[in-house]
């Protein structure tokens, strides 16, 4: 135990005896499930926002994809995905964010530094995921993990960092895809909850029968992804929480979403050198801007437009 990561994390009971009680953990109470559309940027934030979402998720994937064009697969710096979670938290200070801090940009010591980077962004909490580095989205081929223990010191560092700011920690484990298969990633995520996570994310289970066995076998909360297209079989909120989850991602949904859009409204630019014959295709001028609250900005300057020196 003494060389055990257990042995660095931080007790789950602190100081007074209360168990941690963060944002999430309040959310959790009060919807029993929380589900967190994927966002990458300041205007998808403030669209989950207009729309009432309580809680969302700076993908890693989505932010790798509109920031840089490039693809999920560890091209994305933990500066970068500071920086976008900056944006979108500030966006949209009404939404609890977690973002997807991948393996953590290295050690322990690079773990706790980009916890910290986080916790600054005002976000809810993160991911921390086991892969090696450059990992890849969790639903292509050919991933590789850092061993249990090496992770699990890793969230140990994380739940340190962490200290009594009110975030959320989530473990990842991409060991299903491993040679250890569902086994394996089960007796990770309970270790990575024993070194301190909050909750527990086993990465793409390939049917119910994983999604239930995942449930049945890993304690504490448990997040599930629903990639359109990808190996776990797609549920409403009302399924998995009956299957037994408490938190899903839907990482992919908005950045899918505006890439159709996009393509579409392009090719008829392409083809046609004009919108006007497909303005139902466009938000409004009028939606558009009261969508990034422009009668506040207008209000809050005219408030101080009065003490404006004129100038000549
Ligand atoms: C959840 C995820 O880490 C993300 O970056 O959004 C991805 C996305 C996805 O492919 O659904 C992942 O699963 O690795
Ligand atoms: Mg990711």
């Amino acid at each position: 135990m003494a060389n055990s990561p257990m042995a660095v994390a931080v007790k789950p009971l602190p100081a007074g005896g209360q168990p941690r009680k963060t944002r999430m953990h309040r959310l959790i109470e009060e919807e029993g499930i929380v589900l967190m559309p994927g966002i990458y940027d300041a205007l998808s934030a403030a669209v989950l926002q207009s729309l009432g979402f309580k809680a969302g998720f700076v993908s890693g994937y989505a932010v790798s994809a509109s920031r840089l064009g490039m693809p999920d697969i560890g091209l994305l710096t933990p500066p970068e995905m500071a920086d976008a979670a900056r944006a979108i938290c500030a966006a949209a200070p009404d939404v609890a964010f977690i973002v997807d801090a991948d393996t953590g940009g290295g050690n322990a010591l690079n773990v706790q530094r980009t916890v910290k980077d986080i916790i600054a962004t005002g976000a809810a909490g993160l991911f921390l995921e086991d892969q090696v580095w450059p990992k890849k989205c969790g639903h292509m081929q050919g991933k590789q993990v850092i061993p249990a223990e090496e992770h699990a010191a890793k969230i140990a560092a994380a739940r340190e960092a962490i200290g009594d700011a009110d975030f959320f920690l989530i473990a990842r484990t991409d060991a299903r895809a491993t040679t250890g298969g569902l086994n394996e990633a089960i007796a990770r995520a309970n270790l990575y909850m024993e070194a301190g996570a909050d909750a527990c994310f086993v990465e793409a289970p390939r049917s119910d029968d994983e999604m239930r066995e995942v449930c049945k076998r890993t304690n504490g909360f448990r997040a599930a992804n629903m990639l359109e297209g990808g190996f776990t079989p797609l549920h409403t909120p009302q399924e998995l929480k009956e299957l037994g989850f408490h938190l899903i991602v839907h990482s992919t949904t908005a950045v899918y979403a505006s890439a159709r859009a996009l393509i579409d409204i392009l090719k008829v630019m392409k083809d046609e050198g004009s919108s006007r014959d497909h303005l139902h295709k466009l938000t409004t001028f009028e939606e558009f801007n009261s969508l990034i609250g422009l009668k506040t900005y207008n209000e809050t300057g005219a408030r101080y437009e009065k003490f404006r020196v004129p100038s000549n």
